[in-house]
């Protein structure tokens, strides 16, 4: 039985395989550039966070109608659930779907219909969380959050994510008062690529309750000083840091020092289809790679309960924290 966690880092259209690409591709009469999945996936060696995100993007002309997105994130929560995923709050990106013509109801309904199910077919809760692509104009965000409106009932919180540098928090800090105005809940991708003085930024101007990555805050000592005292979470990914080649290899990652730091770090897989494992591989990657004790394993899973927008259901929670003490390695 795998250890029971959180994902706290997911982006639910970077967990299309392609097996789910090709069938989606073939119900929606969409040509996919590739011969099949093993073409496909010849095409996932990355040089940066840009040579994914363009891959990313064009695999997502595949999802059309609800029913898409429900397979989707159906197939995810599968997967999460067999490596152990007790709770996830999984982030999705409608501009990309906007500007493809999709809908933001077909976006949010679909998926609802796998996470409003999932407790019971998956035993898994979850979380949706609306990001604003920071390549984009903070006037798009702003109109993206209006267009979400209708769909509040669904979303917990907002998040920042695509191309990073060049593109500061503080761009958006209006969309995150807004989104602050009406309840939502707050994270941010910063220090992926991007220097710590957008963690920083992300923290001081948008209010973030969490860091997405925050890697390069180790860069900073005072910044990392912060970080423990205010105990803010970072979400990691270290399979994705691989991949995208901000680390050089998995031994170089910097997670052992962060722990050692006193950082409150989770471990999540930001988007498995494409960097090689779920929730429950990253977990095997650092503890075979980085030699993580089973101490640390259980503090990188308390945290992820710890990090959860559960605030509104603490007897879950604790729950699914006593499930993490009672666990067996
Ligand atoms: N790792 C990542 N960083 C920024 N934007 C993303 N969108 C999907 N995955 C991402
Ligand atoms: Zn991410």
């Amino acid at each position: 039985m795998p250890l029971p966690k959180a994902e706290l880092h997911l982006h639910i259209e970077g967990t299309l395989e392609p097996e789910l690409a090709f069938e989606l591709a073939a119900r929606n009469g969409v040509t996919l550039p590739y011969a099949d999945t093993g073409a496909l996936r010849e095409a996932y060696a990355f040089d940066d966070l840009q040579s994914f995100l363009d891959l990313y993007y064009a695999l997502m002309a595949v999802l059309r109608t609800e029913q898409d997105f429900e397979d989707l994130a159906d197939a995810y929560l599968a997967r999460a659930a067999a490596q152990g995923v007790r709770h996830a709050e999984i982030f999705f990106d409608p501009q990309a779907h906007l500007a493809r013509g999709v809908p933001m109801d077909t976006v949010v309904e679909g998926l609802w219909r796998a996470l409003g199910r999932s407790e019971r077919s998956h035993r898994v809760s979850t979380r949706l969380i609306l990001c604003f692509l920071r390549d984009e104009s903070a006037e798009s965000a702003m109109e993206t959050l209006t267009a979400a409106r209708p769909h509040l009932d669904r979303i917990t919180g907002v998040g920042l994510d695509s191309a990073e540098v060049g593109h500061p928090p503080a761009k958006f800090r209006a969309v995150y008062e807004a989104a602050a105005a009406l309840g939502l809940r707050r994270v941010a991708h910063a220090g992926e690529e991007g220097p710590p003085a957008y963690v920083t930024e992300a923290l001081d101007v948008l209010g973030v309750e969490r860091v997405d990555h925050g890697l390069r805050s180790m860069e900073d000592p005072a910044l990392v000083a912060r970080l423990v005292r205010e105990r803010v979470p970072l979400t990691l990914c270290p399979l994705s840091n691989v991949r995208l080649r901000t680390v050089d290899t998995l031994a170089d990652h910097p997670l052992p020092a962060m722990l050692e730091a006193g950082l409150m770090c989770t471990l999540n897989s930001d988007d498995p289809a494409y960097f090689g494992g779920y929730a429950g591989d990253t977990f095997d990657a650092v503890r075979a790679v980085l030699g993580l004790t089973d101490d640390r394993l259980r503090e990188l899973a308390r945290n992820s309960f710890l990090a959860a927008f559960l605030d509104d259901d603490e007897e879950r929670r604790a729950r699914y924290l006593a499930e993490v003490d009672a666990y067996v390695f």
